[in-house]
């Protein structure tokens, strides 16, 4: 008889982290990864970032598993595809909601492994129909993606978006965690990079205190926004997770 393989996740020990930048469209990708066995994941990588993605994996010593994006960005070209090209056995991921092509497809409630750490899913559409947020397993983050942003929040103009759907993901899905869980978004255009989600709960302007769904759906209604510059490119791109198009 073997004895089966088993892991011990110490209490209290914190989840391997790292936050990256891409100025050009000012997206966040996150590394995450189990401090013991160095198995790790990537969140919203971007194409142009790869390099120096491939770069920070080698001098941490990752054993990179899975590509993971929180939806069909429309901004910027998913890393995704690209990393599948440069790591064997890499596997791209994305919500089933999304209609997305993957490796593999998620939906609420699913986990996603790396070594003896987890993250879990949750379905927060609003921004698209596809959106997903991610809780770290002892919940001292969550990856918003365009659903929560800091001080804000993701448009819900175009790919299936909705207001009324993300003040209820909002509410029902991220509001939900501990005051001290830490908010880590997609995006940010004035340089923050986190924000403790009580703070947000308080002041967001758009869905913290006070704020009705109703006063929110008007407050969408008149943003204003231009369209992302490459918004033609890169969701027909995203919708196969950064793998080119052969036909
Ligand atoms: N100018 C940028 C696009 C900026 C933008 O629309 N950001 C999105 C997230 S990326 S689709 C958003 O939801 N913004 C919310 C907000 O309140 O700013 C470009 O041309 O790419």
């Amino acid at each position: 008889m073997t004895a089966g393989k088993g892991s011990i996740v110490k209490a209290g020990e914190a989840m391997g982290f790292k936050q990256l930048f891409d100025d050009d469209s000012s997206t966040y990708t996150y590394l995450l990864w189990d401090p013991s066995t160095k198995d790790a994941i990537i969140v919203d990588p971007v194409d142009i970032q790869v390099d120096r993605d491939l770069k920070e994996i080698e001098s941490l010593g990752l054993n990179l598993v899975y590509g993971v994006n929180t939806h069909a960005h429309a901004d910027h070209i998913t890393g995704t595809g690209l990393l599948k090209t440069k790591i064997d056995g890499f596997q791209s991921v994305i919500s089933d909601a999304s209609g997305a092509k993957a490796d593999i497809k998620i939906g609420p409630g699913d986990k996603i492994v790396f070594g003896s750490r987890s993250i879990s899913v949750r379905a927060t559409p609003g921004h698209t129909e596809g959106c997903l947020s991610y809780v770290a397993d002892d919940e001292s983050f969550v990856l918003t993606g365009d659903t929560l942003l800091i001080q804000g929040c993701g448009r819900t103009d175009f790919q299936g978006g909705s207001a009324e759907k993300l003040y209820n993901s909002v509410h029902s899905q991220l509001f939900t965690l501990p005051d001290e869980t830490i908010v880590y978004p997609a995006h940010d255009y004035k340089g923050r990079t986190s924000a403790k989600l009580g703070d947000e709960k308080k002041t967001n302007p758009r869905l913290g205190e006070g704020k009705t769904e109703s006063d929110f759906v008007e407050i969408m209604k008149n943003l204003n926004l231009s369209y992302p510059k490459k918004i033609d490119v890169a969701v027909p791109a995203n919708m196969r997770c950064g793998v080119p198009d052969v036909e």
